[in-house]
């Protein structure tokens, strides 16, 4: 989720207005388009303590993120619901959030939980494209097994 904070999939949303409107004291008219700034919601400092620091424990410390982890919509991490928003919101929320937090859930635990990941370069950048999506182009790993342990014997196995 931290990860996701900082750096999101998606950038930003689009919105339109269909009918005249009134936003933060300012009124719109009808046709209008909104681009909402995903990463600069993530970064801004009234919501976020140090938000340019990777810190995972933030999300730890909520009480009502463990309670739901998977509907994080609807959980409040920082000091504003909408501060955090890699689904999107209102009606044209994600309708995939939960199976990709499943998913993202289920990726840490088998594979992250038997295997080492490493990046082959740590010198290399990183290839990215980065529009209303960030994705990567390219990202060569070394994977290995991770050594397991047997907890009812008195020596470590392979
Ligand atoms: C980490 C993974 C994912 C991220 C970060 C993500 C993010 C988003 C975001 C930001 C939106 C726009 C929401 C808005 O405008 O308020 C969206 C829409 C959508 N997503 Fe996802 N999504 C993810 C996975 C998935 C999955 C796994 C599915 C399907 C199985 C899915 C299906 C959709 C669909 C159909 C929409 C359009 C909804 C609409 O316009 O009514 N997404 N997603």
């Amino acid at each position: 989720m931290e990860t996701n904070r900082l750096t999101p999939d998606v950038n930003s949303i689009t919105r339109y207005s269909t009918d005249t409107c009134e936003i933060t004291g300012y009124k719109w008219e009808k046709g209008e388009y909104f681009s909402i700034n995903i990463i600069s919601l993530h970064l801004h400092g009234n919501y976020w303590d140090n938000p340019e620091i990777f810190n995972p424990d933030r999300f730890y410390h909520n009480s009502e993120i463990n309670n739901d982890i998977i509907d994080i919509n609807y959980t409040i991490m920082s000091k504003n619901k909408f501060s955090y928003t890699i689904f999107g919101g209102g009606l044209r929320i994600c309708p995939g959030r939960k199976l990709a937090m499943i998913e993202l859930l289920s990726l840490m635990t088998l594979d992250y939980g038997n295997y080492d990941f490493e990046l082959s370069n740590m010198n290399e950048d990183l290839k990215i494209k980065s529009t209303a999506i960030t994705a990567c182009q390219e990202l060569k790993v070394i994977i290995k097994p991770r050594r397991k342990y047997n907890l009812f014997s008195t020596g470590s196995i392979s």
